[in-house]
């Protein structure tokens, strides 16, 4: 019996992790178990890219804070790492832009069990500085095709909650452009969040109908309302958020005494990145 060769494909979650909850490592498992599932493809890679602070969202503390969280959070699995190439940025950086980069990056080879033993060892010598700062290192490559992939036939996808999906209807968010680059050529996997519709959301927008097949919707049967806003408020008050996110990243939030009244006031009175850019003089 013939058995068809599956794509590998790399999961690439941005967001503000701030911080990152359980919620946000399951949304991975989802993700490479319904994908896996189909038959199609094998996820090899998961990779968590914390937005810089040029963001500008209230309450986001200093990136510095939400990559080590999400380091440690991640510390025990061995295909879910921490970028923070986003985080370092000057200024906030598209979403967009920030899969170009990945992709222009090439597939990471942390995880290439094609790779010998050796070169890698050889590699993370040569990378320890970066592997320190949490950043990965990645062969340089790039190809255009209708639904980009490396040489090594990697995809990379977007993988987000209902929200970030919903999202793309806010006037001025996200460029139309950025928008079917994003599903055109790399692909979403969206996690169901309470609240979200998004086969409807799908259904409704023409963009989006016509990448239908390049956006997997994943049903979280368990529903649950985790979010970082509910541990930050809870944090405020005083209340227990255990288990909500891993013990190491809560004993970090007590340790470094993270997220406060002040804190949660931090850009309050700023417009959103993402909004001042699209609707600024600068913009088209
Ligand atoms: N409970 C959830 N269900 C599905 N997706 C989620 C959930 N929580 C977070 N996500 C997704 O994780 C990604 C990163 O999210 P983000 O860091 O903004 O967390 P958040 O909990 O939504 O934050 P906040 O409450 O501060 O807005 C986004 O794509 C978001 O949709
Ligand atoms: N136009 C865009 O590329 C655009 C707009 C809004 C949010 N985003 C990204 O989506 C993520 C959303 O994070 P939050 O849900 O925490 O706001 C962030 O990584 C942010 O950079 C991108």
């Amino acid at each position: 019996m013939e058995t068809q060769a599956r794509t590998k494909v790399v999961l690439l979650a941005c967001g503000s992790f701030n911080p990152i909850t359980n919620m946000h490592l399951r949304m991975f498992e989802l993700a490479k178990d319904c994908l896996e599932d189909t038959g199609q493809y094998v996820v090899v890679k998961g990779l968590i890219s914390p937005v810089g602070d040029g963001y500008k969202k209230k309450g986001l503390i200093e990136a510095s804070h939400r990559v080590k969280m999400a380091m440690l959070a991640t510390e025990t699995s061995d295909w879910i790492k921490v970028d923070s190439w986003e985080s370092l940025q000057p200024e906030w950086v598209e979403t967009a832009k920030v899969i170009r980069h990945y992709h222009e990056l090439g597939t990471a080879e942390e995880n290439n069990d094609e790779v010998d033993t050796v070169k890698k060892k050889k590699r993370k010598l040569e990378n320890n500085k970066q592997d320190l700062d949490g950043s990965f290192s990645y062969k340089t490559r790039s190809c255009k095709k209708s639904m980009v992939s490396t040489d090594d036939g990697y995809q990379l996808k977007l993988l987000c909650g209902g929200d970030v999906l919903e999202s793309f209807g806010v006037p001025n968010l996200w460029k139309p452009e950025d928008i079917v680059e994003i599903v055109g050529n790399y692909g979403l996997v969206c996690i169901t969040r309470n609240g979200c519709d998004a086969h409807k959301f799908i259904h409704q927008s023409e963009v989006l109908w016509n990448y239908r097949k390049n956006i997997h919707v994943v049903r979280e049967w368990v529903t649950n309302d985790i979010s970082a806003t509910h541990i930050r408020r809870a944090l405020r008050r005083g209340q227990t958020v255990r288990y909500l996110l891993p013990d190491p990243v809560l004993n970090y939030i007590k340790k470094q005494g993270l997220y406060s009244a002040e804190s949660e006031q931090k850009n309050a009175d700023v417009i959103l990145a993402p909004l001042q850019r699209n609707t600024g003089p600068s913009s088209s």
